[in-house]
């Protein structure tokens, strides 16, 4: 568990952070959002003590930071940044063993943790393992950063916009992959991002910030359907956030089990979300859809109303 209480940043006059708190559990995955300049990439900084607080405290498992051996952090906190900071004379292979190196692991320890991360973030040994960072696209480049975070087995990994650089598709699968990751590997994340939608597709623990301060901070449900005020309104979307809380609900949420009339033509799988739904619907001018499990199978029926209805909040 990371816990930042009552934490600050100046730097001479002027103050990043002012004052937050904020406690992310174990295998928990949270993003920072907010305007830029609010103080996101500070706030993950300080995490990992590249830029020391000012003021008040950061525990981790209820241990001051300021306590834990440089190496200790090392281990346990894993970094992945925009630009990838990957070192662009060495190899894949040389990037993503670079902390283990540092903590001086023996060079077949290392070799096979990097061949280990390489399959795991779907990176051919063959081709990439000998390739420079310039020989690589951005999202190769982006999955040996975030290859090289995970390297020293951190059960803590800061990333900042890591994936700012990438087109949508890209983006949305790294996305995808990341968070099944999480869920696989259970690690605790802090993830700075600009872009809602991502926010909102990786989030269990959304923290908007503003000037230097957090304004709201919650499930991003909470958020989209209670905004504490007008800045946290108009950042979750202003008039989209139907749409967005749509994207964040199952259709297996809102479904009606197969009745005794004739199934829909048109099928969507259980687990697409609302939004999906009300696309598809929209698309195909119709006003039902049969819900199918993963093997293509009726087992629901989604009916524009219910759909409609699902905003169990009003
Ligand atoms: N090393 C530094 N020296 C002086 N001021 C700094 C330093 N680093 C950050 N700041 C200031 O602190 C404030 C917060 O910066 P920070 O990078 O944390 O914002 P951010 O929310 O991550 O912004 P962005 O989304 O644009 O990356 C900004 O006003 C910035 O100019």
């Amino acid at each position: 568990m990371i816990e930042l209480i009552g934490v600050s940043k100046r730097f001479g006059e002027s103050t990043a952070v002012d004052e937050i708190s904020l406690k992310v559990e174990s295998g928990e995955f949270c993003c920072l959002v907010g305007t830029s300049g609010c103080g996101k990439s500070t706030t993950l900084r300080m995490i990992n003590r590249l830029i020391e607080h000012s003021g008040g405290e950061i525990h981790i498992d209820q241990q001051p930071i300021r306590t834990f051996r440089e190496e200790v952090l090392r281990r346990r906190i894993g970094y992945a940044i925009q630009s990838t900071g990957l070192f662009p004379h060495w190899t894949v292979a040389r990037n993503i063993g670079l902390v283990p190196r540092l903590l001086k692991w023996s060079q077949a320890a290392i070799d096979a943790r990097v061949e280990e991360l390489m399959v795991l973030l779907r990176l051919d040994m063959d081709e990439f393992a000998g390739k420079y960072p310039h020989q690589l696209s951005g999202g190769q480049a982006q999955r040996v950063g975030v290859a090289r975070a995970l390297a020293a087995d951190p059960d803590i990994l800061l990333m900042d916009e890591p994936f700012g650089a990438l087109d949508p598709i890209t983006r949305e699968n790294l996305q995808l992959e990341l968070r099944d990751l999480q869920a696989r590997l259970n690690k605790t994340i802090v993830f700075v991002t600009h872009d809602m939608d991502e926010a909102l597709r990786l989030a269990d623990h959304l923290v908007v910030m503003h000037e230097g301060r957090i304004v709201q901070q919650g499930h991003p449900l909470e958020l989209l359907r209670e905004p504490a005020d007008d800045f946290v309104t108009s950042l979750l979307g202003g008039e989209d956030r139907g749409l967005k809380e749509a994207s964040l609900l199952l259709v297996s949420e809102r479904m009606t089990p197969l009745g005794v009339g004739g199934v829909a033509r048109d099928r969507i799988v259980q687990t697409a979300s609302l939004r999906d739904a009300l696309s598809m619907m929209l698309w195909r001018r119709v006003e039902r859809l049969a819900v199918v499990d993963d093997e293509d199978i009726p087992i629901g029926e989604l009916s524009f109303r219910r759909l409609v209805g699902a905003r169990g909040h009003e």
